[in-house]
């Protein structure tokens, strides 16, 4: 998307140099970082410290992280080690394992001299793919969204209520949850959102924000505990989340919180849609409360939070007293009871395994 006059990824490769750059997003809004990931280690860091985050992103990431490691060994050993690198950094989003196997997939039966080509090449193809999906389910969404503009008074706009940042800097390009806002702006709707802050981390204050402001949409930040209350009064005409797990029988994994604002949405009647590519599905699961890794996160991010100071630097603070531990499950599972519907690359589903199946029948197994 645009930042100012430049349109920029997520996560690209420098023509000149062929380093692989990425923002910063730790830095955001107060700051604009781009840096450069040259070894194994500093992908792995670059995950797992958050440096760049979102399920699609992360997928992305760890395909150029194997495509670097095999300019560097492409040899069988440094293939599986690397695999194992990248995938131990984060445990819930599944497009971390589904971008580890499809390199991996690619590579394993290629000669050691063939594989950083073809690694290199996997790896743009893969963020290319993300940028196409997540443009399909942008205008997937928009008519939904143009659909309720319909049943709202001339001149109000639609609101729509996310969480957390399943915007473009969670993927490469578009976003997922932002997508459908991105398309309906471009088609001249009318939408205004609500943006929960996402504690503890707040990638909705900090990050759907930041990319709210940067593209002009109509936004006002509200606390995670507001929603509810929003949707009691009439405020909020539909949620739009992403997820970084969803199971082949439509229980979606996504931020903490999530589980939460789909209860208050199902309790007020307000349509609670989830936006994901389908390499975010996991066909192996279908019980997500049971099966979903959930990821334990430094209690720090609980007792501190990060900002700007009035000297205008940036900074974390502690808010809770010295003797005080936080505990900080990092996402939570929304059954798919509490899912009016998924918003792929290749349509809307409904949250079930027959919902999906008739939009992947390719998944659809032997019985
Ligand atoms: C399009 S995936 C976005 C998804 O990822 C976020 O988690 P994190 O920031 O910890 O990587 C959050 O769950 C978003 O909904």
């Amino acid at each position: 998307m645009k930042v100012g006059d430049t349109a920029f990824r997520s996560i690209w490769v420098e023509s000149a140099t062929g380093e692989v750059r990425i923002i910063d997003q730790r830095w955001l809004p107060h700051e604009f970082r781009v840096v450069s990931l040259k070894t194994l280690d500093e992908f792995a860091t670059a995950i797992r410290d958050m440096w760049v985050r979102g399920a699609p992103l992360i997928g992305a990431t760890a395909a150029y992280g194997m495509a670097i490691e095999m300019a560097r060994d492409p040899s069988d050993a440094s293939l599986d080690h690397a695999w194992e690198v990248l995938h131990e950094t984060r445990p819930t989003a599944i497009n971390l394992r589904w971008a580890l196997d499809d390199m991996r997939g690619l590579l394993s039966p290629l000669a050691p001299a063939a594989r950083a080509d073809a690694a290199i090449r996997r790896a743009h193809a893969v963020a290319d793919e993300d940028v196409e999906t997540n443009r399909r389910i942008g205008l997937h969404g928009l008519e939904i969204i143009r659909e309720i503009a319909r049943s709202k008074p001339k001149g109000e706009p639609v609101n729509i209520l996310t969480h957390c940042n399943a915007g473009w800097l969670a993927t490469v390009d578009w976003g997922t949850a932002t997508s459908p806002m991105y398309q309906a702006v471009e088609a001249g709707l009318d939408i205004h959102v609500w943006v929960d802050e996402t504690r503890p981390r707040n990638q909705g204050a900090q990050l759907t924000a930041w990319e709210m402001n940067s593209h002009g949409i109509s936004h006002r930040l509200i606390v995670d505990n507001a929603g509810g209350h929003m949707m009691q009064h009439g405020q909020v005409d539909m949620v739009i989340v992403g997820t970084d797990r969803t199971t082949a029988s439509g229980d979606v994994c996504n931020k903490i919180g999530t589980y939460l604002k789909a209860l208050a949405a199902r309790d007020n009647d307000v349509p609670f849609y989830v936006a994901l590519p389908s390499s975010t599905i996991d066909w192996t699961v279908n019980d997500g409360v049971r099966e979903i890794p959930i990821e334990e996160r430094d209690d720090g991010e609980v007792t501190k939070v990060f900002g700007k100071l009035d000297d205008g630097s940036v900074a974390s603070v502690q808010i809770s007293p010295d003797g005080t531990r936080g505990a900080n499950p990092a996402f939570d599972v929304t059954p798919a009871r509490l899912v009016t519907g998924l918003i792929t690359e290749r349509g809307v589903a409904e949250a079930s395994r027959e919902g999906l199946l008739k939009l992947f029948p390719e998944r659809r197994t032997a019985a």
